[in-house]
């Protein structure tokens, strides 16, 4: 099975919460809350990727200084293999918009097992809630 880079953050606002985007009507696991990112393209680093995706998605700014590795996903779909970086970013110029019309929501880590998730992210949200 083809493993496919995809590179996510958590965005971590002063008050602690993290963002979380709806995927669009359209997409695959359209509905469901996921971290912003995206495939990392070849060539790319996954930081350059995140970089990229975070101008693209959101309209913000952020730097390879400030994303700071947290933990991965690693998980059989059924067509390929999903394996995710997530990197944690606290630092970010301009305000998040959902660029490509989809809804944000800034979430307690507390609250995040409330936003259907793509089975992929599950595993993570245990390790936010005890690091964030
Ligand atoms: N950005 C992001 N992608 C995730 C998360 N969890 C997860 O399973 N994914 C999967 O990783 C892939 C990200 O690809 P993408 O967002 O760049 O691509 P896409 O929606 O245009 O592609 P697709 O519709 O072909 O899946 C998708 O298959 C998506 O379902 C997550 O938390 N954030």
């Amino acid at each position: 099975m083809k493993t496919v880079l995809v590179s996510a953050v958590a965005l971590i606002d002063v008050d602690g919460r993290i963002l979380l985007t709806q995927r669009p009507e359209g997409k695959s696991l359209a509905g469901l809350w996921e971290f912003p990112g995206g495939k990392v393209e070849p060539g790319e680093t996954p930081e350059a990727a995140l970089i990229r995706e975070l101008q693209e998605e959101l309209g913000i700014d952020t730097w390879q200084s400030c994303l700071a590795p947290l933990t991965f996903a690693s998980h059989s779909y059924e067509d390929f293999h999903l394996l995710m970086p997530l990197f944690a970013c606290r630092k970010w110029n301009g305000t998040p918009q959902g660029k490509e019309g989809q809804a944000l929501k800034w979430v307690r880590s507390k609250d995040l097992r409330s936003y259907p998730m793509p089975p992929a992210d599950e595993p993570l949200i245990p390790i936010l809630r005890d690091w964030v």
